[in-house]
């Protein structure tokens, strides 16, 4: 072991669902990205820092690869290209418990385009495959380019996530810390919040309706007579009868979509709040550039 620190940027790419919100957060150990069952949940780039004594990996999470249809679809594809032509580190994530296919090697494909950065290949979930299973996957994997290295792990229970970390660290270049070490993200405190209510409302909708789904905070403030905060926050849909869908029979759903985004914000911040939620449609909003601007994109 030498005593040289490394720091530098690494993402995550992969098909939608293979784990990659899933192993930021594993890695980091705290809640940065937003997760859900729901393929392209993601749709900024996070950042994630991992310290170690060995040095500093940040990790930005892209949104998944995939074949623009709206104008949304490519931002986030230029969102991605971006920050793959930046990072030091592309790390390759296919799942232990699926063969790979088109999609995987569409995206492979994709990293030659990308020649300063070192590419990793990391077979995830390998908890939900037997070891015969995983193997073949390593396998098959290898076989794709020269990785600079292979490293399987599980998010999940924590398999090799160590491991992966060192690795990674390994094939940053020399520098000093790039944050400060007590930094988890450099997502301002307002953007994880509408994060964390987007993955409440998103919880248990169908179809397109995810990616109908925006999150704006109008204010965030201290209450005068107690020690409380106050945020006030839109959630933008395309359509009035999305509006319906998320605000439920009797406004049953908004109050549990509120319940849940409140204590997951509290959590974040260490701190009781008052979340007050208010639906708005804002028409086809991913195909105006306008809006989107607006809505933050
Ligand atoms: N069994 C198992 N499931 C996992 C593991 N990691 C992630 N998952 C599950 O896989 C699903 C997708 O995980 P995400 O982390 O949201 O996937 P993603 O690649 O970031 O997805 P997008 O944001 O759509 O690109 C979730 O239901 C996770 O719980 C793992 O190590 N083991």
């Amino acid at each position: 072991m030498s005593d040289t620190f490394r720091a530098g940027f690494v993402t995550f790419v992969g098909r939608p669902n293979v784990g990659k919100s899933t192993l930021t957060n594993a890695l980091v150990g705290e809640k940065v990205a937003i997760t859900s069952s729901k393929p392209q949940t993601t749709r900024r780039a996070i950042r994630g820092i991992v310290h170690a004594s060995t040095g500093q990996l940040v990790i930005v999470d892209t949104p998944g690869m995939h074949r623009p249809r709206t104008l949304l679809g490519e931002r986030l594809n230029s969102i991605v290209v971006d920050t793959l032509g930046e990072v030091d580190i592309i790390g390759f994530c296919v799942p232990a418990d699926e063969k790979l296919g088109p999609g995987d090697r569409y995206i492979n494909e994709q990293l030659d385009q990308f020649p300063r950065a070192k590419k990793v290949a990391i077979v995830t979930k390998v908890d939900a495959a037997g070891r015969a299973k995983v193997a073949e996957q390593l396998l098959a994997v290898s076989a794709l380019r020269e990785w600079d290295d292979i490293v399987p792990i599980s998010s999940l229970d924590g398999t090799q996530l160590d491991i992966l970390t060192q690795q990674l660290i390994a094939l940053l270049p020399e520098s000093p810390a790039l944050y400060p070490d007590d930094a988890v993200t450099d997502e301002t405190e307002e953007a994880r919040v509408a994060e964390l209510i987007r993955e409440a409302a998103l919880e248990g909708v169908h179809e397109e309706l995810p990616h109908s789904i925006a999150v704006t905070i109008d204010d965030m403030i201290e209450r005068e007579d107690k020690d409380l905060l106050d945020i006030y926050a839109n959630i933008f849909v395309e359509r009035d009868s999305q509006k319906g869908i998320i605000i439920g029979r009797g406004g049953e759903r908004l109050q549990d979509v509120g319940t849940r985004a409140r204590a997951e914000i509290e959590r974040l911040l260490g701190r009781q709040v008052f979340l007050s939620l208010r639906v708005k449609v804002a028409k086809e909003w991913q195909r105006d550039s306008k809006q989107l601007g607006r809505l933050g994109f």
